[in-house]
């Protein structure tokens, strides 16, 4: 969102507060209440915006809660996708730029993933994308709406300007959950599995800046307008990361040491997803910006905010308790 304002897009977000409350959409933006396979608000919207384009971010997205309850993954991730599209082709959308992800490959073999890789999920999160990108590319190609998939690996990092970050109320990302115990607000972290076929036993991720991928974001949106196409690209900066190597650069970067526990493998998780991202590279010119330490830094600089925040705001309202009783 702050990528197109500072663009100077007009936007407008459509969100139902299942997963987040709102507090982080950027003030130029119109906000709209409201789920996004909602056929009557979208149309309505699109109606008085006359939006030329749909970022579609909505989405359920832990892979360990797709596997213990499927339907309401299908039902979000792949019924909403087909209700949105439909809605958005007869309105006449010229383009949709959708967030697919990493999960539809299933499980890497430890060399970059390219976009022709067949299609293998193993966890519901990765099926539902995966189905909602062929349903996405027929309803298009048949609306006549151009397509761009991006298929991102481990989002995360914050904005660097300090305006976003991740603010889940319960969060289970790693680099978020680092920087929580970083930060005070939990105690240890739980490494999930220490016998991969990895170097150091620990699951591999490419771990990728949200302002790159929201440079991105914009990138193809514009490509995808001017010469409309159907157009799929993988969005990773080509290394890995292990869960130890990740969890060390958290501590290195907040000058602490961060309790670990052992614990068994998350159900679902794949050993290993590093991204190609060439063809982005060459057709896009797109290059990510930031690595691992910034990514850290950026989701530290973040989370230190929020708890000075949260103490601001406790404060204030111990004080008027105090003046209340
Ligand atoms: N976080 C990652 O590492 C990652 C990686 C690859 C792909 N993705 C994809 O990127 C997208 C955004 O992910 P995120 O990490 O910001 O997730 P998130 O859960 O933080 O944000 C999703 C947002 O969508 C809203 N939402 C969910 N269902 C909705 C619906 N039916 N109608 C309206 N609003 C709805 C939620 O309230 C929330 O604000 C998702 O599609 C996800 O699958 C994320
Ligand atoms: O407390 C924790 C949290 C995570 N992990 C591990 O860290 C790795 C990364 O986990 P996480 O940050 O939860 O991301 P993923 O499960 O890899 O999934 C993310 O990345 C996918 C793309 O790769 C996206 O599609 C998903 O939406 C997004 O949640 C995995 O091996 C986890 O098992 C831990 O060991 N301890």
């Amino acid at each position: 969102m702050i990528a197109l304002l500072e663009n100077g897009y007009a936007v407008t977000v459509i969100d139902d507060l299942s997963s987040s409350d709102g507090s982080l959409i950027p003030e130029g933006a119109r906000f709209v209440f409201g789920c996004v396979g909602d056929a009557a608000l979208v149309a309505t919207i699109l109606r008085q915006t006359r939006a030329c384009a749909i970022m579609h971010f909505a989405a359920s997205i832990s892979v360990a809660q797709s596997l213990k309850s499927p339907a309401p993954y299908y039902r979000n991730n792949l019924s909403v996708t087909i209700d949105l599209a439909r809605v958005a082709a007869d309105a006449g959308v010229r383009a949709m730029v959708f967030s697919s992800t990493a999960a539809v490959y299933g499980e890497g073999d430890g060399s970059p993933l390219a976009e022709d890789r067949v299609l293998a999920p193993i966890n519901t999160y990765g099926r539902s994308k995966a189905m909602a990108e062929s349903a996405l590319a027929d309803i298009a190609s048949a609306g006549g709406m151009a397509l761009g998939i991006l298929r991102y690996f481990n989002a995360a990092g914050a904005d660097p300007a300090g305006r976003a970050g991740q603010a889940t109320a319960d969060p289970h990302h790693l680099i978020e959950v680092a920087t929580h115990v970083a930060t005070g607000t939990r105690d240890a972290i739980a490494i999930f599995g220490n016998d991969y076929p990895t170097p150091d036993g620990t699951a591999v991720r490419d771990y990728v800046h949200v302002a790159d991928i929201a440079a991105a974001h914009v990138l193809v949106m514009r490509d995808i307008l001017q010469a409309p196409a159907q157009r799929t690209y993988n969005v990773g900066t080509g290394r890995g990361a292990s869960v130890r190597e990740v969890i060390d650069a958290v501590a290195r970067v907040a000058g602490a040491p961060i309790p670990v526990r052992m614990a068994p493998r998350r159900h679902g998780d794949p050993a290993i997803l590093i991204a190609d991202s060439s063809r982005l590279a060459t057709e896009l010119g797109w290059r990510p910006r930031y690595g691992l330490d910034d990514i850290v830094r950026h989701a530290l600089m973040w989370e230190r905010s929020r708890a000075a925040y949260s103490a601001t705001a406790s404060d204030a309202r111990a004080r008027l308790v105090g003046i209340a009783s």
